[in-house]
This record gives C-alpha cells, structure tokens and sequence, in this order.
C-alpha cells in the first residue's frame, strides 16, 4: 500500500448550538479555534457533554455549524467526504458480509477495478493482523478482532484524515492496549491525520502528538497540550507518569468548574 495523502483541518469561531426538547437552544460548542496540521495524531478528551462528539462529527461533515467556518485543505467542509473516513465505537460491520466483504465494499464504492480491491483489502486485512480470518462473518469475531476489520476497511481506501469516536472504549483492557500500539505503528508508517476522541486520559498521551482538553457548558477548548514524548511510548515510565500528572490536574480543574456550573458554588 502506498502512503496516505494527507489533510489539515481548520476551525474558526466555530459555534454549534442545538434546539432541545423544549425548545430552548443549547450551546454544544462556543467559539471554538482549532488548527490540526496535516499528518498530526489530536486526541480529544474532555468530560461527558463537553462536546467531543459534536466536534469531530462538525469536521467529518455529519453535521454543520451553527456559525463559523469548518475547513479541510481550504475547502469548507459540508457533507461527509469519502477520503475522510469515521471509525465508531461500535464497528459499523455489515454483519451478511464477510470481513474480506466488508474490507472490499469502500473499494467497489469508489469503482477500484476488482484485483486491485482484493489486493488492496487483502494489504489492509495484513495491516491489522486479520490475514487468517478473511472468510469469516463479523458474529465470529471478537470485539478487538471487529475493531481491526473496521480499520482495515477504513485504511483499504487510504483516507486523508481517520476520525476515530472512541473506538476502542468497548474492548478489555489487554485488546485496547495491543490496538493502540497497532494503531500507532499503521499511522507511523500511512501518516494520516488522525483525530481520536478517548474517555481515557492515559490513551490520549499514549497516542496524540496533542491532546486537546475541551471542557463544558458551554462545551470549548479549556487547553491544548503537547506531549513531547518520543514513541514507542512506555505508560510506566517517569516522563509519561509526569505528563500524566498534568493532564489530571488540568481534567481535575475542568470537572471543578463544570461541578461549580452546575450546582451553582
Ligand atoms: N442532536 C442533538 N440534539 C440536541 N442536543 C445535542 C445533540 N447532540 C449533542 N447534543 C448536546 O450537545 C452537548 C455535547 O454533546 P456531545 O455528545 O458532543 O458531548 P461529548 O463530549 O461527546 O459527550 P460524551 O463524552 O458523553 O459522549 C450535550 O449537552 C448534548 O446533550
């Protein structure tokens, strides 16, 4: 497989407001200002509500802001863009289709001519470990092992940009791990860009280039940092153990604010 292109995402001032049951508008995303460079690995965290899922569904194009511009290479982003791929959390297989079916469909999609599709799936299908399971429907798999197919198939069609919504939040903790580490060494050698929503701190500083804290009501970006920590990177070592220190105590300062929010302090 051939490199990955590769995208930059831009926002600006970006607002997104949602109509709630009753009627009152709720402010999801307030003023926002994000650059990703081309090529970067940007995860998300923050607390439950603060936005996370709206921002990255803003920049894969499933939905559309409010006010303020979404940008990818330039170009406003208005509608979800076949190159740039979104891995969900809970796989998107289609369950008649075997895992070399499911690797193929984004290939016959986009009209890829049918050897090179299987050659292309087939490379993915190695990518992630799969090579032995190429015949096999998704209820015969494991939860790690659906997640690897869902990359693949995301990888088949060499996309600019991976949105990922936490994608592993459902698999053990020894699976999560080993995807992680695969994950990073597939996006070390395609180098696409990646934007990853986790739950989990200790994930965010494992995989990102940086992690963007966003915190609630309304949900913005509370602080963006940089975790210069060179990869592999080991989660026992004294730097991760430091970098992780200052990222809960930042997490720590937003969930006091959102606490002080909500119940008035
Ligand atoms: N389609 C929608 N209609 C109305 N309100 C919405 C909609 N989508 C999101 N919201 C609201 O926008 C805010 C941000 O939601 P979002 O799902 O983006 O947060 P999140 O940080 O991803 O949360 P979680 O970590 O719990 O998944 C929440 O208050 C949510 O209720």
């Amino acid at each position: 497989m051939s490199e990955t292109p590769v995208s930059k995402i831009q926002l600006r001032d970006v607002e997104k407001r949602f109509r709630s049951a009753r009627g009152d508008q709720q402010i999801a995303l307030s003023r926002l200002d994000l650059d990703i460079k081309a090529g970067e690995f940007v995860c998300l965290v923050g607390p439950s509500g603060c936005g996370k899922t709206t921002l990255i569904n803003l920049m894969a194009g499933f939905e559309k802001p409010t006010s303020g511009s979404v940008l990818i290479d330039g170009e406003p982003v208005t509608a979800p863009n076949p190159d740039h791929i979104m891995i969900f959390q809970d796989y998107g297989l289609y369950p008649w289709r075997t895992v070399l079916g499911n690797v193929l469909f984004g290939l016959q999609a986009r009209r890829v001519p049918a050897a090179q599709a299987r050659e292309k799936a087939l490379a993915a299908l190695e990518m992630v470990g799969l090579s032995q399971s190429i015949d096999k429907h998704p209820h015969e798999l494991s939860g790690g092992m659906k997640q690897r197919a869902s990359i693949a198939r995301a990888l088949a069609v060499e996309p600019s940009v991976l949105f990922m919504d936490e994608p592993f939040a459902a698999l053990d903790a020894f699976t999560r791990l080993h995807l992680q580490d695969e994950l990073l060494r597939i996006w070390t050698e395609k180098k696409p860009t990646v934007v990853f929503v986790t739950h989990d701190l200790d994930e965010a500083i494992a995989l990102g280039q940086r992690v963007v804290l966003m915190a609630p009501q309304p949900g913005r970006i509370q602080k963006v940092l940089e975790v210069n920590l060179p990869h592999p990177r080991e989660r026992t070592d004294q730097e991760f153990a430091t970098f992780r220190k200052r990222l809960f105590t930042e997490f720590h300062l937003v969930h006091q604010q959102a606490a002080a929010v909500e119940y008035q302090i």
